[in-house]
């Protein structure tokens, strides 16, 4: 298990050491059009699990929404604090 902070530094050292077999780099790689259509695509198979699939299932979609949001933010070279301060 992982906190928020501690997944974002972890994709920001994949973005930067670029491993081998890296889903992050796959995707940072193709672009914020493709990052973009994973959000969206989360974020809708979150709601769908809220409503018909239980809490577990949601937390696993909304999980994956997390981790996308974050290849984005990392895309535009967003750091947690230029989020943050819109809270
Ligand atoms: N937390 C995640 C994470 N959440 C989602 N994903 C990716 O997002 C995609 C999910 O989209 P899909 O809906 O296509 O996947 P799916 O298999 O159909 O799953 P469901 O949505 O249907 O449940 C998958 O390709 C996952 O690999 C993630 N990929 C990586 N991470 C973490 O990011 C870190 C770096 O990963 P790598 O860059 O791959 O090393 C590691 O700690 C990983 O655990």
């Amino acid at each position: 298990m992982k906190s928020f902070e501690e997944l974002f530094a972890e994709l920001g050292e994949k973005a930067r050491t670029r491993p081998e077999g890296s889903g992050t780099v796959a995707e940072l790689d193709a672009g914020v059009h493709t990052i973009g259509k994973k959000l969206v695509e989360e974020a809708a198979e979150s709601w769908m699990a809220a409503e018909h699939e239980g809490k577990d299932r949601a937390a696993e979609e909304l999980s994956q929404l997390l981790y996308h949001a974050q290849v984005m933010m990392h895309a535009l070279g967003l750091d947690l604090e230029d989020v943050y301060r819109h809270l």
